[in-house]
């Protein structure tokens, strides 16, 4: 296999991550390294990338602790990370473990900590070095599985988990090709016995790849249907997005207003789709809400007679006079208060919606961010009054949800979204609050990124 796959030169993986832009000035990438070549390779050919525009990468390793070997592995990688001067962080899978399904659990697992390690610094794009015969496997799992015809598009290049975009350079390069990139500058790897072991899987299609190949189904065969299978699925999203644009517009309150009439208009996949990217990006869900549940909800407000409000995905839907429906985040659920982050630290996730960052010097501590809640609304209006303030026009419906500044001795002092202060408080911290990334429909990172999806509920 070697012999047909040249090494990846740096310059052909600068064409690779080109599509994949835009990167920030100086990037600061995250690499997910397991130790075996695809990985290494991949954080070797990354680390160059960067560095060429000033730019560096972290490695991260996950320790899942399923083999007695992982902590000395993790340790190797590290040291080979440190050769090659990169940063690296090894991450530890803990907690309880399935008793089935446990590969897939800690691909879930494993994800999950290196997007909350990018989180937490700031690192917007995760590398990881899925190849084509990663693809074809997922594409091959998934028909197993009756996956729909977006499941058959396997892995995207891009794709959103939350605040992190989650990058696969290598999607299309064939298998070997990052073994070969390792092999041609002399440096060693760790061979993950699992990747033999027929128990899973995986590993059971890739043993079938020869007589798959016999029977003229091929990993190229299927990594290229799984790339039409893409566009396809793009078509959808572009189709989506446009829809929304011309029907969905959002206020500075976090709630968006919608020509229901105009977005229900069309076949009901489409706007289940809509529908459901609506209601994830106002309620700030990982996953947008899907299945009967999002089917219902577009039956009941296609419904004739009069409108009620509806509830689905930490979101409620209220129906205006004139037809524009409102959608804001439900008052249940409401995130719990949560210390304000000093200066220094990297910008906070609110709630799924919102990125909160502190300007200005460090505050006092005992400042902490919470929602303003049921009752808060008479207070800030008590509070604004005794300032001289007239009270901004704010629905009933969304007051709750609104994100407030709350002082050490638990008063409301400021409501970002509806203005600044409330109450006039020394030491009052500055915060910037702007939508989070993967939260707009049409403004914001969500266009910056192009087709991004903004959530994904894809496999790791
Ligand atoms: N333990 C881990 N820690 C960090 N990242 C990982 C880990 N395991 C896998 N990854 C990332 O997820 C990708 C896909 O995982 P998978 O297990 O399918 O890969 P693999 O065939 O083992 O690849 P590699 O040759 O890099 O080990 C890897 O290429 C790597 O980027």
């Amino acid at each position: 296999m070697l012999a047909d796959a040249p090494p990846l030169e740096v310059e052909t993986f600068a064409a690779l991550m080109a599509p994949l832009a835009p990167f920030g000035p100086a990037p600061h990438l995250a690499v997910g390294v397991s130790g075996g070549p695809d990985s290494l390779a991949l954080a070797l050919l990354a680390g160059a990338w960067a560095a060429a525009q000033g730019g560096r990468v972290t490695a991260l390793t996950v320790d899942h602790g399923l083999r007695p070997e992982s902590a000395g592995e993790a340790r190797q990688v590290a040291a080979w990370m440190a050769g090659a001067g990169l940063d690296h962080v090894t991450l530890r899978w803990v907690g309880p473990r399935p008793a089935h399904g446990l590969q897939a659990a800690a691909r879930m697992a494993r994800l999950a900590l290196m997007e909350a390690w990018c989180r937490a610094h700031g690192v917007l794009d995760l590398l990881l070095a899925h190849h084509a015969g990663d693809q074809a496997e997922t594409v091959l799992q998934r028909l197993g599985q009756g996956s729909g015809p977006d499941g058959l598009a396997g892995m995207a290049r891009v794709s959103w988990r939350r605040c992190v975009r989650v990058l696969r350079p290598v999607l299309d390069q064939p298998a070997g090709r990052t073994r070969a990139t390792l092999a041609a500058r002399g440096h060693p790897w760790i061979e993950d016995p699992s990747n033999a072991d027929t128990v899973f899987q995986r590993v059971r299609l890739r043993h079938l790849a020869p007589s798959l190949a016999e029977a003229g189904v091929s990993a190229p065969g299927l990594v290229l249907s799984a790339a039409r299978a893409a566009e396809a699925r793009e078509e959808r999203r572009r189709r989506r997005d446009a829809r929304l644009a011309a029907t969905v517009t959002f206020d500075g309150l976090g709630a968006a207003h919608v020509n229901m009439a105009r977005l229900l208009d069309g076949p009901p996949s489409e706007v289940r789709a809509a529908l459901g990217r609506l209601l994830a990006c106002v309620g700030g869900s990982e996953r947008p809400p899907r299945g009967q549940p999002l089917e219902r909800l577009r039956r009941r407000l296609s419904e004739a007679g009069p409108p009620r409000g509806l509830t689905l995905g930490r979101c409620r839907l209220l129906p205006g006079a004139d037809g524009t429906w409102r959608v804001c985040r439900e008052d249940r659920n409401l995130p719990d208060p949560m210390p304000l982050p000093g200066p220094e630290a990297p910008p906070l996730l609110w709630d799924g919606r919102l990125l909160v960052r502190v300007a200005g010097d460090g505050p006092d501590p005992g400042w902490a961010l919470a929602p303003l809640g049921a009752d808060g609304w008479l207070d800030v209006t008590r509070a604004l009054r005794e300032i001289g303030a007239e009270p901004p026009t704010v629905p009933v419906a969304v007051r709750p949800g609104l994100l407030a500044l709350i002082s050490p001795d638990g008063m409301v002092s400021a409501v970002p979204q509806i203005g600044y202060p409330v109450r006039p408080v020394r030491g009052l911290p500055r915060l910037d609050v702007e939508r989070a990334p993967g939260t707009s429909l049409t403004e914001g990172p969500c266009r910056l990124y192009g087709a991004g999806d903004g959530l994904s509920d894809e496999e790791p």
